[in-house]
């Protein structure tokens, strides 16, 4: 994997932080001291470009007593030496102090004794209760606050006074700008803890936090800027695979997986597609699905559907040739390994499920067709459903052995698992599961979250809430699969149709209102989307 630890793009745990700190501190020889000078100075930065000049701020810094509030003490420091109005809470007293916290409390307090100007700026106090802050906010009158209350130590839901003072916090006009995360936010899963600062900016250290993407993050998180506190990227580099963490999907990713086409390409050895679904009633995923797999560049896509419905599908499909499959009473028959062998001899990957059904014939037929085949598949809708309580069990017969992506969605992914699913962490859930069944997992949502058997993760760098429409999972499978059909590697399959599919959503809403998106528009969005990320590449053919 290249080094692709740009910031942005990598989403750490608290675990994973504290482990980059560590290493930066004990094997590089970085001062943990000079971390969170680097940290408070970058973080003043942010503010300041955000609302500066420094002259018209009145900024009140609430500070907790651990490394979140040193980051805040620094911030002090450095508003007051540009010309900043500050004053400084401080959540516990000087004495609960340690460390660079301690050292940094008692500069602040040199410097409001010095003879400058900055000292005219600045004044301190202790405040353990909320109407002590109440008090003092009202005496400042401030512009601004900043939130260095908690950061990455938070260990459970926050206990008082900090609880009462989020919670004040929240009520106050004025803008809040957060330091590393807003307090109360779980750093890994985006959950709040009792409480969280709703902030309007967060500066985060060294690197973008799981927490402020996934879960309710993005509600809580603000403008997200990222301050290089000077942490070696290799050792950003080598925490970005530790349990957890995750790399956000970028137009880059996209464009370095998606492949070129040879100039003596031909359908086949661009990478044939071969769909399975649809049932008596359930034409449009198997469309939908078949259409996406084209867009997403897959050379010659075929749909394989019930006879009985085989005439109706080719009438909606132009250049995707349709597949009759035999059928029994209570669904397809046995034997569709048979019926499709000559088609799958030229496939490069398979679909299977958008509007399949749950005819108990259907599934039992889908579960042996998947038992003989070794073709890569993306399994997605009543295909899972197909599958559910046959994979991962000790007497099924399906050795997925990393080729599969599977796309759930809550709901589907519960009944795969077998068991109830505690969601708050869809990063951990989906590397888990990933692991024990062998397979790439993407879990759809908000943002969209795939793992694979080796613990590489991406998070949906594109799309939102438009996506909750029907249909928006064929459209999801169908460029998954096409992907795969191109010879990228599962994961990269996964996370490449998961970013298109999302950018082509965004593209929509450049022109149209979110709300009136239907999957149809998704997959007309696509071409578009996708000469807009990497069009670039064409023009140096
Ligand atoms: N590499 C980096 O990212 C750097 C980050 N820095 C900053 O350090 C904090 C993490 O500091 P840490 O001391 O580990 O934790 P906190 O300051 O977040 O909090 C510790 C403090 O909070 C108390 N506490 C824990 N849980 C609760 C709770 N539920 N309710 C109330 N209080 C709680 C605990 O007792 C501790 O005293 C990181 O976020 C960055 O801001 C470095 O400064 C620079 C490098
Ligand atoms: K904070």
């Amino acid at each position: 994997m290249p080094d692709r630890c740009l910031p942005r793009d990598v989403l750490l745990t608290a675990d994973a932080m504290r482990k980059a700190d560590r290493t930066t501190i004990e094997d590089f020889g970085l001062p943990g001291f000079t971390l969170m000078e680097t940290a408070g100075r970058g973080a003043t930065s942010a503010i300041l470009r955000r609302y500066g000049p420094a002259e018209t701020i009145r900024a009140f810094i609430i500070c907790g007593k651990g490394n979140n509030g040193g980051d805040g003490l620094v911030v002090a420091r450095h508003l007051a030496e540009r010309g900043a109005r500050v004053h400084v809470a401080c959540t516990a007293p000087p004495e609960d102090l340690r460390d660079d916290p301690a050292h940094n409390l008692e500069l602040l307090q040199s410097l409001a004794n010095s003879p400058g100007s900055a000292a005219d700026n600045l004044t301190l106090s202790t405040c353990d209760r909320v109407e002590a802050l109440e008090a003092q906010a009202a005496a400042v009158q401030p512009s601004l606050y900043v939130d260095a209350m908690l950061g990455t130590g938070l260990t459970s839901e926050v206990r008082e006074p900090l609880r009462g003072m989020v919670e004040w916090l929240n009520g106050q006009e004025e803008k809040v700008t957060a330091l590393d995360i807003p307090t109360g936010l779980h750093s890994d899963t985006g959950a709040a803890l009792g409480v969280c600062v709703r902030a309007d900016q967060t500066a985060t250290m060294a690197s973008m936090k799981a927490g402020l993407v996934v879960g309710d993050g993005a509600q809580y998180a603000g403008e997200i800027d990222i301050v290089d506190i000077g942490m070696p990227r290799y050792i950003l580099s080598r925490v970005s695979r530790d349990a957890g963490c995750a790399f956000r999907t970028s137009d880059e990713d996209l464009c370095r997986w998606w492949p070129e086409r040879a100039n003596d390409a031909h359908k086949y050895s661009v990478g044939m597609t071969v769909v399975v679904g649809g049932a008596p009633g359930y034409i449009g995923a198997p469309v939908m699905a078949s259409r996406a797999a084209a867009r997403a560049g897959s050379g010659y896509v075929a749909c394989a559907c019930p006879e009985s419905i085989e005439s109706t599908l080719a009438q909606k499909m132009t250049s995707i040739p349709t597949l009759a499959l035999p059928e029994w009473e209570d669904g397809l028959a046995p034997d569709i390994h048979d019926t499709l062998s000559d088609r799958l001899d030229k496939a490069r990957a398979l679909l299977v499920g958008p509007g399949l059904g749950r005819k108990s014939m259907t599934q039992s037929s889908i579960c042996d067709f998947l038992s003989e085949t070794d073709l890569p598949a993306v399994i997605d809708a009543d295909g899972l459903n197909a599958i559910a309580g046959v994979l991962g069990a000790e007497d099924g017969n399906l050795e997925p052995n990393g080729r599969w992506i599977l796309t759930p969605h809550a709901g589907e992914f519960k009944r795969l698992a077998g068991e109830d699913v505690d969601f708050s962490d869809r990063i951990g859930v989906a590397q888990a599961y990933a692991k024990r069944w062998n397979v790439v997992l993407l879990l759809k949502g908000h943002p969209s979250v795939v793992a694979s058997p080796d613990g590489t993760t991406f998070v949906g760098g594109a799309g939102g809430p438009s996506l909750a429409v029907a249909g928006t999972g064929d459209v999801l499978a169908g460029l998954c699969a096409g992907f795969l059909a191109q010879g990228l590697q599962p994961i990269h399959a996964a996370a490449a149709g998961m970013h298109l599919g999302g950018a082509a959503a965004d593209r929509y809403a450049t022109h149209s209102d979110a709300r009136t998106m239907q999957a149809t528009d998704v997959l007309d969005e696509v071409a578009k989307a996708a000469y807009e990320i990497c069009g670039t590449s064409k023009a140096s053919r």
